[in-house]
C-alpha cells in the first residue's frame, strides 16, 4: 500500500501555506526577524500541538504565522512545501493563503503574494509542479473587512485563481459573506469554502446555494443529511477532505470512524489532502496511509482517490484526462 501511495501521481487541493510552516523554519524565521515565540525549543512547540477543537488549533496557528514578515519568508515556507510535494509525487497544487492574517499585522498584501508566487513559479520550472493560488477570507472577521481584502487582491488578480472561506466556522455561516462572494464571482474568481468541518450540514447547503462554490473544503458533516449526499453525488461537487486534520481537531473521534471511504463508495467525489501538515503530523502521503491503514481501502480505491484529486482540480479537462489516464495505467 505504502509503495502504491508513494508512486501515485497526486494533486493537493486543500493546503494552507501558513499551515505548512514547520517548527524548524518557524524558529529560524523568528530568530532572523527578532520575534519572540512562546516556546523555547522545538520539542516545546511540538508538545503545544495538542488540539481539542478547530479554535484551539487556530489560536496557535495564527501565532505561528507571526514569524512571516518579508517576501523571502513567504518564499521559503512555500518552497519548503513544494520540495515535500516533489518527494511525495504531488504533481499539482491549489494552495490557500490567508491575506488578512498578515495585512492585519502591517505586512503588505504584495509582500505575501509575491513571495508565494515566486516560489510557485520556481516550482513549476524546476520541479515540474503546476499550481494555482486561492486566497481565503477569515470568516471570524467582518464582511466589510472581506470586501476590503477583495479590493486589495484585484491588483494581483493575474496571480490568484480563486477565493475561499476559512477560520472559525461555527457562528460564522457562509450567509455572512453572500454579498462578498457575489462580488468575487463577478470579477471571475473561482469559489470554494470550508463548510461542514465543525459546522452542521446547513453550512454546506449555504456554501452551495448562497456562495455558489465549485467545491467544498472538508464537508464531512454532509452525511447528516441524505438529501445533501444525493445532491453532492448528482452534481459531482467535490469534497476536499483532510483526514489527519479531522482526527487531530476532533471533528471525528478516530480514523476508523472517518466517513471518507463510505462517501467514496456511495459515489461522492472525495479527495485526500493535508490541510495544515506541519501541525497535524503528515503531508499528503501520510494522509493516504492513515486512511488506507484504518479503513480497509483497496488498491483500486486508492487509485480512484488520486484520480479524484485531479478531477476535482481547476485544471483543464484535457489535463484532468491526462492525469487520470496516467493513474489508470499504473
Ligand atoms: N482546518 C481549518 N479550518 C478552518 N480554517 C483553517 N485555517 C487553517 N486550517 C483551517
Ligand atoms: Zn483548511
Amino acid at each position: 500500500m505504502k509503495e502504491l501511495i508513494a508512486k501515485l501521481p497526486k494533486a493537493e487541493l486543500h493546503l494552507h501555506i501558513e499551515g505548512s510552516l514547520e517548527p524548524e523554519l518557524m524558529f529560524a524565521l523568528a530568530q532572523k526577524n527578532n520575534i519572540t515565540l512562546p516556546y523555547k525549543t522545538i520539542e516545546e512547540v511540538k508538545n503545544a500541538y495538542n488540539f481539542t477543537s478547530l479554535q484551539s488549533f487556530l489560536d496557535i496557528y495564527y501565532a505561528g504565522a507571526n514569524v512571516l514578515i518579508t517576501e523571502s519568508d513567504f518564499f521559503d515556507v512555500t518552497w519548503a512545501y513544494l520540495l515535500t510535494c516533489k518527494a511525495q509525487n504531488v504533481l499539482h497544487v491549489e494552495i490557500f493563503f490567508d491575506p488578512q492574517t498578515h495585512t492585519s499585522r502591517g505586512i503588505a498584501f504584495e509582500t505575501v503574494v509575491n513571495g508565494i508566487t515566486k516560489a510557485l513559479q520556481k516550482g513549476e520550472i524546476e520541479l515540474g509542479i503546476s499550481s494555482f493560488l486561492i486566497m481565503c477570507f477569515l470568516r471570524h472577521l467582518s464582511e466589510e473587512e472581506a470586501f476590503k481584502t477583495l479590493q486589495e487582491s484585484l491588483l494581483f488578480k493575474d496571480k490568484i485563481l480563486g477565493v475561499g472561506l476559512d477560520s472559525s466556522e461555527v457562528g460564522h455561516p457562509p450567509s455572512k459573506f453572500e454579498r462578498v462572494f457575489a462580488a468575487c464571482e463577478n470579477v471571475g474568481y473561482k469559489i470554494v469554502a470550508h463548510a461542514g468541518e465543525e459546522g452542521d450540514s446547513s453550512y454546506i447547503w449555504e456554501a452551495i446555494n448562497l456562495l455558489h462554490v465549485k467545491r467544498i473544503d472538508h464537508g464531512i458533516r454532509c452525511d447528516e443529511d441524505a438529501t445533501l449526499v444525493e445532491f453532492l453525488i448528482e452534481k459531482q461537487i467535490p469534497l476536499t477532505v483532510c483526514p489527519l486534520s479531522n482526527v487531530k481537531l476532533r471533528a471525528v473521534s478516530s480514523m476508523r470512524e472517518h466517513n471518507i471511504i463510505n462517501l467514496l463508495r456511495k459515489g461522492v467525489l472525495v479527495t485526500i489532502n493535508s490541510d495544515d501538515p506541519a501541525y497535524f503530523g503528515g503531508y499528503i502521503n501520510e494522509n493516504y496511509e492513515a486512511v488506507a491503514n484504518s479503513l480497509h481501502v483497496s488498491q483500486e480505491e486508492l487509485k480512484l482517490l488520486a484520480q479524484n484529486s485531479f478531477k476535482a482540480s481547476f485544471l483543464s479537462e484535457a489535463q484532468k484526462q491526462h492525469f487520470t489516464q496516467m493513474i489508470a495505467l499504473l
